[in-house]
């Protein structure tokens, strides 16, 4: 199949992408099968993404893109499947680390937002303290140095500074989100995982979080992949797409690309119920 045949419909359309990754990829996951019981989540899945590029996942509920990136942050094994990352020092399929190593490399190269802040807070402890926890975690000791960092990532997160001692269960959405964000890209990390970072908040500071969100992106290019059912959230935010219906990939491309011209019946319906 080419981009310049037309697929047939209900046929995985699965599109040739321009020769513009010229670098190797930093994920690469190779068919990905995850069933839950009777329930397949994912279905012979591949995913690549490349450096300082910014990955979207679209579909309708249940279709397996939390599931999916899960497996990103190796919170979860899959059935079948092997997950690379082109990073110094790393070598294999991943989902063959043990839990500690997971871990610290979750820890060093990986942050994830997700869409329900209680997943990735402590929402007891003040803003700056789940910050520094991450760093805690990947080693740093000097109180000193914790504060400096966790205040630097919550800023560039464009965090109000002056309730970072503030609990993040006094926060409004937004803000929780922000101290996700700043917790996740403490480390710098090689690569940033957003479960639905914005759905639940209200459309004005959606807008912001998402100009937050860009900002990061381009100042310090972080390849991101970001998970969403909004297909306006994937359009201000992704480089590329792939959609996902029912645990498999039905369509991938460019993201002008495929909502201008989406080729799989699934992503038409998609793309003319936004419209
Ligand atoms: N821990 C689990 N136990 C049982 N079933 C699960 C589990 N996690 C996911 N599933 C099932 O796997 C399928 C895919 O779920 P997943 O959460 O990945 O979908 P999704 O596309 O992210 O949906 P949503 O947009 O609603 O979050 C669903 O049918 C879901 O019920």
């Amino acid at each position: 199949m080419t981009a310049q045949s037309p697929a047939p419909r209900g046929e995985a359309t699965l599109r040739q992408l321009p020769q513009l990754m010229t670098t190797p990829p930093i994920l690469t996951m190779r068919g990905i099968t995850r069933r839950f019981g009777k329930v397949t989540a994912l279905e012979d899945v591949d995913a690549t993404v490349y450096p300082g590029e910014v990955l979207g996942i679209v579909g309708e509920s249940g279709s397996g893109k939390s599931t999916l990136l899960r497996m990103m942050n190796l919170e979860d094994t899959p059935d079948t499947g092997t997950y690379e990352l082109d990073l110094p020092g790393l070598g294999g399929n991943l989902f063959g680390l043990d839990r500690f190593e997971r871990r610290m490399l979750c820890a060093r190269n990986i942050g994830i937002v997700y869409q329900n802040p209680h997943l990735g807070l402590l929402m007891r402890h003040s803003s700056s303290g789940n910050v520094a926890e991450r760093l805690l975690i990947a080693g740093e000791r000097s109180f000193k140095v914790l504060r400096d960092k966790a205040r630097e990532a919550l800023d560039a997160s464009e965090f109000p500074l002056e309730r970072m001692d503030a609990r993040p269960i006094e926060l409004s959405g937004g803000m929780q989100q922000r101290v996700q964000l700043a917790k996740a890209i403490a480390l710098e990390p090689a690569l940033l995982l957003l479960d639905e970072p914005t759905t639940g908040l209200d459309v004005s500071v959606q807008a912001l979080v998402l100009d937050t969100l860009k900002r990061l992106q381009r100042d310090r290019s972080i390849t991101m992949v970001i998970v969403s059912h909004d297909l306006g959230v994937i359009h201000t935010m992704a480089d590329r797409v792939m959609v996902m219906r029912r645990g498999r990939v039905v369509e991938q491309g460019l993201v002008d690309q495929v909502f201008q011209d989406p080729q799989h019946e699934y992503t038409q319906q998609l793309v003319h119920a936004k419209l």
